[in-house]
């Protein structure tokens, strides 16, 4: 059994595969680490290897902690990568967005595939025809689009995200909430738009926390896999068991 853990800049997630198949996932804060770890290992037991991802420094804690359970692989900029990376600059390339490659490369190993992942920030990432790793775009995720207008204005509120009935807002709040809902939506489409023009066939694959507040609303057809992250990581420290 493997268990792969992914530190975002909002959430840790964790799940356990079993011969390949996801059969736990649940997420929490970063307070909680060495209790959901140790929670773990009682319920499974088995687990022998464990991967760790992270889109900042890892603190040594967190390894040492998964290690008095099982042999550790942290993902680097010097893990193996069944892609080709033609990032210009791989070694600030984030490793959630390293991870997401990964899945869209088993997932879909020799078509076209843009992943748009919908959390603390929305990113884009492309993989080609020939399994290479173009790069993509970093964008203001939804809660932070939110956190900005209160933050650096003097009337605006602090809103939780919220689905629209109309795009034309009649209040401050609804216009908030088009300004930012409405407007995700339209650039993802837009985004999605220019990628089908550059490249035939393309798999457009959704996913990340947020991504259910405009999976909706978008006009071009998508998977949505919430678990797509957590799939690249299995698949990342299968490839660097080897
Ligand atoms: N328990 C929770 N605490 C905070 N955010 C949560 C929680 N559950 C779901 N979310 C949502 O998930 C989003 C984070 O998405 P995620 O893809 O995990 O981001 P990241 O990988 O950047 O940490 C948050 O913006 C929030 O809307
Ligand atoms: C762009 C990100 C902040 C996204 O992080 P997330 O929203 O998934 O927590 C992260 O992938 C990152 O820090 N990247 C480094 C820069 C780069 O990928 O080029």
């Amino acid at each position: 059994m493997n268990l792969v853990i992914d530190i975002g800049n909002t959430l840790i997630k964790y799940a356990v595969f079993e011969n390949g198949k996801l059969i736990y996932d649940q997420s929490s804060e970063s307070g909680l680490f060495l209790s959901k770890v140790k929670e773990l290992f009682e319920q499974y037991p088995k687990i022998n290897n464990a991967l760790i991802s992270s889109v900042g420094k890892l603190d040594r804690k967190e390894r040492d902690i998964v290690a008095l359970f099982c042999k550790v692989h942290v993902l680097t900029h010097d893990s193996k990568v069944p892609f080709k990376n033609s990032y210009a600059t791989p070694h600030t390339l984030g490793m959630d967005r390293v991870a997401l490659a990964t899945a869209a490369f088993y997932h879909n190993p020799r078509g076209n595939t843009l992943v748009i992942d919908a959390g603390t920030c929305i990113t884009y990432d492309m993989v080609n025809n020939f399994g290479e790793y173009v790069g993509g775009a970093i964008s203001p995720g939804i809660r932070m689009r939110y956190k900005a207008m209160h933050n650096q204005t003097a009337a605006l509120p602090l809103l939780e995200p919220e689905d629209i009935i109309d795009f034309i807002g009649n209040s401050t709040a609804t216009s908030m909430h088009s300004g930012v809902i409405n407007g995700v939506s339209k650039e993802v489409d837009g985004v999605i738009e220019q990628y089908r023009g550059r490249f035939q066939h393309l798999t457009v694959i959704l996913t990340g926390g947020d991504a259910h507040f405009f999976a909706k609303r978008l006009k071009n057809t998508i998977f949505a896999n919430s678990k797509f992250l957590l799939e690249g990581l299995n698949c990342l420290l299968e490839y660097n068991k080897r």
